[in-house]
């Protein structure tokens, strides 16, 4: 029998699995892998995303576990940490080497931790400014080896994935999650809604993912579509704004990242159990 803080974990770490194949599973997605094409990726497949999803839910279960209850410090900050590295050098095994979801277990992993830490008992609100306590604490083990993040906020002053979790992942909290319930609340079917709330991240985010491969100008290219997009409704466009993303090599995995995020949010808020979670939404084949 398993007692409280086992199941919690469980079913946290089911929840954030959950999220990261729906947001993979979600098309069209301008320039990402989803049930259609890789989009402006060579290296990634849909089944690599699902696989390498998966691969992820030791990893979360040992974040919740081990937040379970207890307050945000330097030493928890190094504990998740610790268990957030060697979740990704296992998501690096699965993929033979492939970066399919290192800002995903970041994101994920730190709302995971501020949801044990309250035991899922909470609102959105206090779980991501609890996750930006946590991700300001200093990560004193973390390797000075060059990313592309690294180099791309030195580059070009922006605050990438750090600077997202520190100050409370504002663009869910502004954007993404807003759209998703305004969405619904218009009527739009859940696959819209959720298209909505991914297009309102890229118009709005500084994603290092783009800014890496096509710099300052790649990223307004895409914040400008991404806002007329929202700004006209039309559907049936994303197809042609996929082949344009996909021409130009551009890829908001950043965002793909916070919306991943963001339905994991909406999950834990719904306080649904695995098995509503798991039944809830399959999308249109
Ligand atoms: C803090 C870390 C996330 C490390 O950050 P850093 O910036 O140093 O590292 P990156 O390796 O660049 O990873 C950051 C990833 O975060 C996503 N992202 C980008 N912009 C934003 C943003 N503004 N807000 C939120 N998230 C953002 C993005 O992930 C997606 O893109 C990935 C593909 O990226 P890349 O490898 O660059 O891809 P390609 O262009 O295809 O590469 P090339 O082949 O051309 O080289 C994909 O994975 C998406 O997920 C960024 O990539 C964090 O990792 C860290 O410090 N961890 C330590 C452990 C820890 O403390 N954990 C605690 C909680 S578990
Ligand atoms: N669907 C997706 N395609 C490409 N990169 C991603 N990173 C996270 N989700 C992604």
């Amino acid at each position: 029998m398993k007692n409280e803080k086992q199941s919690f974990s469980l079913r946290v770490a089911k929840v954030a699995v959950r999220s990261l194949i729906e947001e993979v599973e979600l098309t069209p997605k301008p320039g990402l892998v989803d049930r259609v094409n890789t989009g402006a990726h060579r290296d990634l497949t849909i089944q690599l995303m699902r696989t390498s999803a998966e691969s992820l839910a030791d990893t979360f279960e040992q974040i919740a576990f081990i937040s379970y209850g207890r307050t945000p410090s330097q030493s928890l900050r190094e504990e998740i940490a610790a268990i957030g590295r060697n979740g990704e050098k296992r998501m690096f095994e699965v993929t033979c080497g492939v970066n399919t979801h290192k800002g995903a277990i970041w994101a994920i992993g730190l709302l995971v931790s501020a949801a044990s830490i309250e035991k899922g008992r909470c609102t959105i609100e206090q779980i991501v400014t609890l996750a930006g306590e946590i991700a300001r604490f200093p990560d004193r083990y973390c390797p000075s080896t060059s990313t592309n993040g690294r180099n791309v906020t030195a580059t070009y002053g922006v605050v990438g994935a750090r600077g997202e979790a520190q100050q409370g992942f504002p663009h869910i909290i502004q954007f993404s999650r807003p759209m998703l319930n305004r969405s619904r609340e218009n009527g739009l079917i859940e696959e819209k809604a959720r298209l909505n709330a991914l297009l309102s991240l890229i118009a709005h985010l500084d994603d290092t993912c783009i800014l890496h491969r096509g710099g300052p100008e790649a990223l307004s290219f895409a914040k400008r579509e991404a806002a007329s997009f929202l700004t006209n409704g039309n559907f049936n466009w994303l197809e042609t704004l996929d082949e344009e993303f996909i021409r130009r090599n551009i890829s908001p995995g950043g965002s793909a990242d916070l919306l991943a995020a963001t339905l994991f949010l909406d999950k834990i808020q719904a306080n649904k159990s695995v098995d509503e979670v798991q039944e809830e939404y399959v999308y249109s084949k």
